[in-house]
């Protein structure tokens, strides 16, 4: 498998696995937190509508409480003046109020004084005491013999809802006492607000807040307690309800109507969130791998590009292109150092395998290897090639005579004085074998090669090495057959070297220390 699938297969499963764990925690804590707000807006807005209903009770209660406790209403419950009923208990007093129940009992708990109105009828003030009173009458008694007698005086009170009609009534009572809180209680005066349609609306625009209200269903509503009752009707909207407590009885059902914008909202930030994430780490995803791509994967085919050109060349005198300044373009660098090895001791041996380690000339391998580039290139142009091939004269006896590592060193100085014969950059001059050299001249003929081969012998009698035991000269002598030919396909190199080494032998043959020329047919 190769690094670049290693790598891809890993960051595709972190990313998926990222992308999975965002959904869970949107999905399980983030869109959860926005139903929570939601659930908790709904609490408080009902619990606004409750504490609204409850201030206007308050209101009802406090107005209550100002009338029972007024002298005139204690001398009223006892002679019933009609002084009293005259300016008090008229209509207008009570839709000052905003009251449409007032009713007067005695402490026998029937009724003393009644006025029950509708002020919003079509007619106008509508008086409907002689039609409802004996709806109210019951419910009217019954809250006021839950009023304790023996309690404080401020809380002598009953409150809570009846019904007329359809309609809920919020409505408070307090027994009558005189205005310093003494003497024994005169009846019970109540007061009740109809909550119409049109007062629930006034209430809403004053909380900007619709509600509804309803007498609780003893049957159906959870009326245990003040619970919230919290129900999602579609997708857009919600709805909330909660049991209103009155004096410790559930006394109204009490609901609104709720957009349901907060999980809307939550919804959609769950989706943009999700999907940001997912494109975010795709994003991320892609990124990496390109990056892995461009600064690792890359330049690393790309090395691996220049080591084959090197490996199949054989060239190490190449090197691998440095692209980098990173740990890849070390790599490269530390592959060029070893090139530099590879190359330095390729030379090393080259030279080893090349040269005569006494001399330091060509060998006569490297020789055989030139001779014939010369030739063939020679060939080409038509240019003739010489050889001379060149043999110190008793060299055996000098060798007795001397020692060996004076021989040694005679054949050194042979070297230099044949190196600095041959001239020409194409000139060749290499160690034939123990004291014979061979020096290739190409581009040169017989004449000019002969005459190289005197100024030869000349420098090495003028190099005047004793030789006590030569019978050629009291000096170092050399003899050299000289061959040269036009190459082409009626010879081969090695033609040239035997008709030298013909020559040399007759130079040899006829006395030493001379140069003979070699006869090749061209
Ligand atoms: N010192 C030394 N002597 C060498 C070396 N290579 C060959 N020789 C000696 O060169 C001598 C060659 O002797 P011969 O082949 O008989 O030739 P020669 O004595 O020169 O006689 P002619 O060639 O007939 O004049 C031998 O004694 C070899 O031992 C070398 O590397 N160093």
């Amino acid at each position: 498998m190769s690094i670049s699938t290693k790598t891809t297969l890993p960051i595709i499963f972190m990313a998926a696995l990222l992308s999975l764990s965002a959904y869970f925690i949107q999905r399980n804590v983030v869109y959860p937190a926005f139903s929570e707000i939601e659930l908790n807006y709904a609490r408080d807005n009902i619990d606004r509508v409750v504490r609204r209903l409850e201030g206007e009770l308050d209101t009802i209660d406090f107005t209550v409480y100002d009338w029972s406790s007024w002298d005139d209403t204690y001398s009223f419950m006892q002679d019933r003046n009609e002084a009293y009923i005259d300016s008090n208990l008229h209509p207008d007093t009570f839709w000052n109020y905003g009251i449409q129940i007032a009713l007067f009992l005695d402490n026998s708990g029937d009724p003393f004084w009644a006025g029950i109105y509708d002020f919003n009828a079509e007619e106008g003030k509508t008086d409907l005491t002689d039609t409802h009173l004996d709806a109210v009458l019951p419910v009217a008694n019954a809250f006021s013999r839950r009023i304790d007698l023996d309690a404080d005086v401020d809380d002598q009170k009953a409150g809570g809802i009846l019904q007329i009609g359809d309609l809920p009534v919020l409505f408070s009572m307090r027994p009558i006492y005189q205005s310093d809180g003494t003497g024994e209680p005169r009846g019970y005066v109540m007061f009740g607000q109809v909550l119409s349609e049109q007062r629930i609306e006034t209430l809403s625009e004053q909380i900007v807040l619709d509600f509804q209200v309803e007498p609780v269903n003893r049957d159906n509503d959870s009326v245990a307690s003040g619970a919230y009752r919290i129900e999602a009707v579609d997708d857009q909207t919600l709805r909330a309800s909660k049991i209103m407590m009155i004096g410790g009885i559930p006394s109204l059902k009490t609901s609104v109507t709720l957009p349901r914008h907060i999980t809307q909202l939550g919804s959609e930030i769950t989706v943009y969130g999700i999907s940001l994430f997912v494109l975010l780490t795709l994003f991320m995803s892609i990124t990496l791998l390109l990056l892995f791509r461009v600064l690792v994967i890359r330049p690393v085919m790309d090395l691996k590009q220049d080591i084959s050109k090197i490996s199949s060349a054989m060239d190490y005198s190449l090197r691998a292109q440095i692209r980098n300044e990173d740990e890849i373009g070390a790599l490269s660098q530390e592959f060029n150092s070893l090139l530099g090895i590879i190359e330095s001791n390729n030379t090393e041996l080259k030279k080893l395998t090349e040269t005569d380690p006494l001399t330091g000339l060509f060998n006569r391998l490297a020789m055989d290897k030139r001779l014939r580039s010369a030739w063939n290139l020679l060939m080409r142009t038509g240019d003739p090639i010489a050889v001379m091939l060149i043999d110190i004269d008793h060299f055996k006896e000098y060798n007795d005579h001397y020692g060996h590592p004076a021989g040694d060193e005679c054949l050194k100085s042979m070297a230099g004085i044949l190196n600095k014969a041959a001239k020409r950059e194409t000139d060749m001059v290499a160690r034939f074998g123990g004291e014979e050299f061979l020096v290739m001249l190409p581009g040169t003929g017989t004449d000019a090669a002969l005459e190289i081969a005197a100024e030869l012998k000349e420098a090495v009698a003028n190099a005047n090495i004793e030789h006590a035991r030569s019978s050629a000269a009291p000096h170092v002598s050399i003899s050299i057959g000289v061959a040269a030919v036009i190459p082409s396909h009626h010879h081969i190199p090695s033609d040239l070297i035997q008709a030298a080494d013909d020559a040399l032998y007759q130079a040899k043959a006829s006395g030493r220390n001379k140069a003979l020329p070699a006869t090749l047919d061209p």
